[in-house]
């Protein structure tokens, strides 16, 4: 290992250029694709109102299909996010971009402009590959452009491109001016972006040297780190793909691959069980279900939406000071109890008077500002990959997310009519579960390099038993 096996950044020389900054804040505008997507689906007060099809969209709850068109993208974009993973690895990253943005875009036009329910399915299609390709790239792309010491702020720019997107939704929502066809349409304007992002962004030094394209990877990496000393970090991400040569959907479900495939399947599931969607999706519903009329209902969904934003910004400014294990095990004391002070209010205070509908709204946004402070963004933890591993580990990563946001957004409304104030418990003890997955089975990778990630599972407690000694560690064992 060009640092001599040590797990620290210090021997990378250089510094944070603004060029790599603007690399990444563009290519992170691919997330308010899909933050836009989220507030639009749930809770969207127009008519469709085509030849053959009448919905509500506001009436989801009385209406299967809506939940239907709602979340049927998520399930193309789970292959998507698969074919992503090959594409991104064989044909470079910006690549994947570019076809992110170019099917969100055709599938913005498509729904905005439908004539026929045909139309309108072929634009979700569409838009569901983008968000496929979009998602398992724009993360990776951040992860390899970033200088070690700020990776963590610069892969959560792309939650909190995301969580622009929604809270943009929940006012178009709220102002609810314009008719279906713009609201869907206008999923076009961040399209656009990540579409110029794909034909403007530099490709990774990683990608570059992935392919062969060793001349071009130094060049880049001298401009992107301000300083021509770039042999150690050069060294390292060569050495990397020199060993990436095995079939990478093969090498995945290798033993010395599997604490990376158990984060790829289980952060992404743990994500979707704080529950975070159920109220992302069905804010307008929850909040008439408290009693609320629908303008304060939507009041309170544009309220989450912006404690949503704003927490991810204190996200990306303690995510490389305190570490990703700080922000995940705090956050989930947090979740926890106000899940479960929310299921306790409902079951003990029937009716709801106004004042503790009140609470129980302050209780929801400080639930979401920790989940926007932890998970939403750690979610897409895709530093935890080696090379070899990283284009398929983050497909399968989208792919469960996918997944699951799809099962939740399926499940919410009838769980929520059958367990009533049971289902805060329900994720309360999903929280539980994964803090303590958290402390004991997810290491800190906080300031170190990418491609040193294999020592990190090598010096873990648990994981070292999967991972063969080759370079024997340093420093002792940890969490
Ligand atoms: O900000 C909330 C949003 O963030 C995500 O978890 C993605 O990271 C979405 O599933 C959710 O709707």
């Amino acid at each position: 290992m060009a640092n001599g096996g040590g797990l620290t950044t210090e021997l990378y020389k250089g510094r944070t250029t603004s060029y790599v900054i603007l690399a990444c804040i563009v290519a992170a505008c691919g997330g308010l694709t899909i933050g836009y997507e989220i507030g639009i689906s749930g809770k969207t007060r127009f008519v469709i109102d085509l030849s053959r099809i009448s919905f509500v969209l506001s009436q989801v709850n009385e209406d299967k299909r809506l939940i239907i068109f709602t979340s049927s993208l998520y399930l193309v974009g789970i292959a998507a996010s698969l074919l992503a993973s090959h594409v991104t690895k064989i044909y470079g990253r910006r690549l994947s971009i570019l076809c992110g943005g170019l099917c969100s875009l055709v599938g913005a036009v498509l729904s905005g402009a439908a004539q026929n329910l045909a139309m309108l399915i072929l634009g979700r299609i569409m838009h569901g590959i983008g968000l496929g390709f979009g998602n398992q790239a724009v993360p990776l792309y951040l992860a390899e452009m970033a200088p070690a010491k700020i990776r963590g702020a610069l892969i959560i720019m792309f939650q909190l491109a995301i969580t622009i997107g929604i809270l943009c939704a929940n006012l178009i929502n709220y102002g609810s001016l314009w008719g279906w066809r713009l609201s869907l349409g206008l999923a076009g304007v961040p399209a656009i972006l990540m579409t110029m992002g794909g034909f403007f962004l530099p490709e990774t030094p990683n990608s570059l040297i992935e392919r062969g394209r060793y001349e071009e990877a130094r060049r880049l990496l001298t401009k992107i780190r301000g300083t021509e000393e770039v042999d150690a970090e050069y060294e390292d991400i060569k050495e990397a793909s020199e060993l990436a040569v095995t079939n990478p959907f093969k090498a995945i479900f290798q033993r010395k691959n599997r604490p990376q495939l158990v984060m790829a399947t289980m952060i992404p599931f743990f994500q979707q069980f704080t529950g975070i969607n159920a109220i992302m999706f069905y804010a307008l519903v929850l909040f008439k279900k408290l009693g609320f009329g629908t303008d304060a209902s939507l009041y309170s969904a544009v309220i989450t939406g912006a404690v949503n934003v704003m927490a991810t910004l204190v996200a990306i400014t303690f995510v490389d000071k305190c570490g990703r294990r700080a922000l995940f095990l705090e956050a989930g004391v947090q979740m926890f109890f106000t899940q479960m002070a929310i299921g306790l209010i409902f079951a003990i205070i029937t009716p709801l008077s106004k004042s503790f509908a009140v609470i129980v709204v302050i209780m929801i946004c400080i639930y979401v500002s920790s989940f926007a402070w932890s998970w939403g963004p750690l979610g897409w933890l895709i530093e935890i990959f080696t090379l070899e591993t990283r284009s398929v580990g983050q497909g399968i990563n989208v792919a469960v997310n996918f997944l699951f946001t799809f099962v939740i957004a399926q499940a919410f409304l009838a769980m929520l009519c059958h367990m009533t104030y049971g289902i805060f418990f329900f994720f309360a003890a999903w929280v539980l579960v994964m803090s303590l997955f958290v402390y004991f089975f997810l290491p800190e990778t906080k300031s170190i390099p990418i491609e040193e990630m294999t020592s990190v599972w090598r010096r873990h407690w648990y994981w070292k038993r999967f991972v063969p000694d080759e370079d024997p560690p340093a420093l002792p064992s940890y969490k």
